[in-house]
């Protein structure tokens, strides 16, 4: 899969998020996307996946794009429970029990979203993103709310179960950005 991004542009209300902004991913690349609060890494995101429409500029896929995605909110179903979650992006059951017990959360199959920890909740995401058959990995601040030792896990199992897609790494931690060993970063500045 290959992407291109050709001068794209956004504003809203007057306020420049970026112009002029162009890039290409291929398969195997991680792009660090790194930027403050406010600094348009959300809309960035949005427009790759077709919710925002951008003002000027194109982006290309060499093929159909199919997103396994990490939103910035979790957007889990709170009532329903872990495994049901992920069953909602996978037929495989065995392939969603392999995943959750290899991020720690075999022992919550059955349990509501709703009782997990914020870090849980966030783990969650990341297996269901990992669970879909997708061509592209987008994850915005996929490691938040979870400690040192905990990042470190996340990272190994983004990496592992990204395959050699094209992954778009969202973050305002510069050392979250090292963590995951991009080759290309772009920053978003004033
Ligand atoms: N639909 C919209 N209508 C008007 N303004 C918007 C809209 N979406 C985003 N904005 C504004 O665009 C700016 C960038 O927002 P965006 O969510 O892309 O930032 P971000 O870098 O992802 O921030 P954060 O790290 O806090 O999520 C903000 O000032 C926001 O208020």
């Amino acid at each position: 899969m290959n992407i291109a991004v050709k001068n794209l542009k956004k504003s809203f209300d007057g306020q420049l998020l970026f112009e002029n902004l162009s890039f290409e991913l291929k398969d195997g690349d991680v792009l660090g996307i790194l930027g403050k609060s406010g600094k348009g890494k959300t809309t960035l995101i949005n427009i790759l996946l077709g919710l925002e429409k951008s003002d000027e500029g194109e982006v290309t896929y060499s093929e159909e794009p199919c997103f396994s995605v990490v939103f910035q909110e979790n957007l889990l179903f709170e009532e329903k429970t872990v495994y049901e979650n992920v069953k909602f992006v996978c037929d495989s059951k065995e392939m969603i029990l392999k995943l959750l017990n290899e991020i720690g959360l075999g022992d919550y199959l059955n349990s509501k979203v709703s009782i997990l920890s914020g870090g849980m909740k966030r783990k969650l995401s990341l297996v269901r993103a990992a669970a879909k058959e997708g061509n592209i990995f987008i994850t915005d601040e996929a490691i938040r709310e979870v400690d040192s030792v905990n990042k470190n896990k996340m990272v190994e199992f983004l990496m592992e179960h990204r395959g050699n897609n094209p992954l778009i790494y969202i973050t305002h931690d510069e050392e979250d950005l090292k963590l995951i060993g991009a080759n290309k970063i772009i920053r978003l500045k004033d």
